[in-house]
């Protein structure tokens, strides 16, 4: 599991930390780190010319350290000091007696230029709003340069607690974070302009708490949630996943939701709705029924949505319903709010941007830019567990706990009708018994990796991406 923590969380742990250890050994092991992956990145140190922002804070003493290291190793360092009278002093002698020098005012920009490499300590964890006018200036001039850019604890101008970018801000190829990384690395935008990030240790582990502020699931993790059936298993055993999507208009939407609920792992699929016949000629082993959610027999949990247009009805149905139920498409907007807090089983909202944007009244560049508090908010609305959808899905829970960030989805994926593939898988591992939470989130992570097997760098149709849902079911537990 990779988990972050946000700046409050970080701040109370290194004091803990700091209490024990002689002065200045946390920047010290910072800067250690940071030096090694600058050298990594550089290959060749000796005779490279590499730039330091320096802040006026401990970032950009971490900079100045680093620096300190590369030119100890033949580097050309040049540090250009936003606010010479307020620099890390020790940071600053360190570099001077390693040879690195200061850059003279007005050649900030000429220097950047000539750069094999730009390391961005302007500001990192203490870090407010977006970038002054000066340091913008410099993030510029860094972006438009030819250096590779490593970014010091976090690309600064980012928000490390929630992703959020605001003006400015750095564009890194690496970023170096210390002790753990922050939720701002792995939520987008932010995560966008950190590049690769490289954890260092620096001994924070055993200070932060045990429930972290964001979870990313990695192989392992969702490898322990995927059901496996046991020798005695039957299909109600495996669960049985309902599907009330599509609509004569929208046929095709039930057919992908079933196609990727038979690929979720629940023993039986159940399909009810206009679309039986498209879903019968296409997946035989599907039981149809055209006589409502109600009288359609076991189920043990529901996906309700895809494709359902205006079918308020169904929607209304499925809630009444004292088993886990998956809401997407057509259906978040179907359904009532009020009805949806009410309920006592397990609710699964699956927006995107957009849908979630119509839920909660604002625009979806709101949403889509400020991730964490959206999700967050929606969750609470409703009563509800909600997954965002996008380049990093999120899943929030309104009884709080770790928000879920998957991040092996890919561009290719936002194609027509993979949200529906997405909504049966996830109603699939509902349905197998995982908890709202689980499913979304193992749901997430098995339809990216499909997305990624499928697309191997060319388009893809949703089916595709279905169809791959094995391989990556294969390729986590291996
Ligand atoms: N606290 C610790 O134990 C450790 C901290 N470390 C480093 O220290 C950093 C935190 O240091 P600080 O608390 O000094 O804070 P920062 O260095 O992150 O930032 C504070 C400085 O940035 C300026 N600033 C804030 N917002 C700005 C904006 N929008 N535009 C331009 N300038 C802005 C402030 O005026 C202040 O001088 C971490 O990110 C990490 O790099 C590491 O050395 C590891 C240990
Ligand atoms: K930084």
């Amino acid at each position: 599991m990779r988990t972050a923590y946000c700046v409050e969380t970080v701040r109370s742990a290194e004091r803990e930390l700091m209490a024990r250890l002689r002065d200045g050994a946390l920047m010290q092991r910072a800067a250690a780190g940071l030096g090694a992956a600058c050298a990594e990145l550089l290959g060749r140190v000796y005779g490279s010319r590499v730039v330091l922002l320096v802040g006026s804070g401990d970032n950009g003493g971490d900079c100045l350290y680093a620096g300190a290291r590369l030119a100890r190793r033949g580097a050309g360092v040049t540090a250009v000091l936003l606010a010479p009278d307020r620099t890390h002093a020790g940071g600053l002698a360190a570099l001077r007696r390693a040879g690195g020098g200061v850059a003279r005012p007005g050649t900030a920009e000429a220097v950047i230029e000539r750069a094999d490499l730009v390391v961005d300590g302007i500001v990192g964890i203490g870090g407010k709003g977006g970038l002054r006018p000066d340091a913008a200036a410099l993030a510029e001039a860094a972006e438009r340069a030819r250096a590779a850019v490593v970014a010091v604890d976090l690309p600064s101008g980012v928000d490390a607690d929630t992703g959020e970018v605001h003006g400015a801000a750095v564009r890194a190829d690496l970023t170096v974070t210390f002790g753990t990384h922050k939720p701002g690395l792995l939520i987008d935008p932010a995560r966008e302009y950190a590049g690769s990030v490289r954890l260092v240790d620096i001994g924070l582990g055993p200070e932060l708490p045990a429930e972290a502020e964001l979870e990313a699931l990695q192989h392992a993790d969702v490898a322990a949630l995927l059901p496996v059936p046991g020798s005695e298993s039957d299909k109600y055993r495996r669960g049985v996943v309902g599907i009330a999507a599509g609509s004569a208009r929208y046929p095709g939407a039930a057919v992908l939701a079933v196609s990727g609920a038979l690929r979720g792992g629940a023993g039986a699929v159940r399909y009810v709705g206009p679309a039986g016949d498209a879903v019968i000629s296409r997946f035989p082993e599907t039981l149809v029924s055209d006589k409502g959610p109600r009288k359609a027999g076991r189920v043990q949990a529901w996906v309700v949505g895809p494709g359902a247009g205006d079918d308020a009805a169904t929607v209304a149905e499925v809630l009444a319903e004292d088993v886990p139920v998956l809401i997407d498409a057509d259906g978040l907007r179907l359904a009532d709010r009020d009805t949806v807090r009410a309920r006592t089983a397990p609710t699964l909202m699956t927006p995107h941007a957009g849908e979630a944007a119509a839920l909660l009244g604002v625009a979806r560049e709101e949403v889509e830019g400020a991730r964490l508090a959206s999700v967050r908010e929606l969750a609470g609305r409703y009563a509800a567990t909600v997954l965002l959808k996008g380049s990093t899905t999120l899943v929030a829970d309104s009884a709080g706990g770790p928000v879920r960030v998957n991040a092996t989805g890919t561009s290719w994926l936002a194609t027509a009708g993979s949200g529906d593939v997405l909504s049966g898988l996830a109603g699939s591992l509902l349905a197998a018994g995982l908890s709202a939470v689980d499913a979304g989130s193992a749901a997430a992570y098995l339809h990216g990796l499909a997305g990624r097997f499928a697309a191997d760098g060319a388009p893809v149709g949703a089916h595709d991406v279905a169809e791959a849902i094995p391989r990556a079911w294969r390729d986590v537990r291996d």
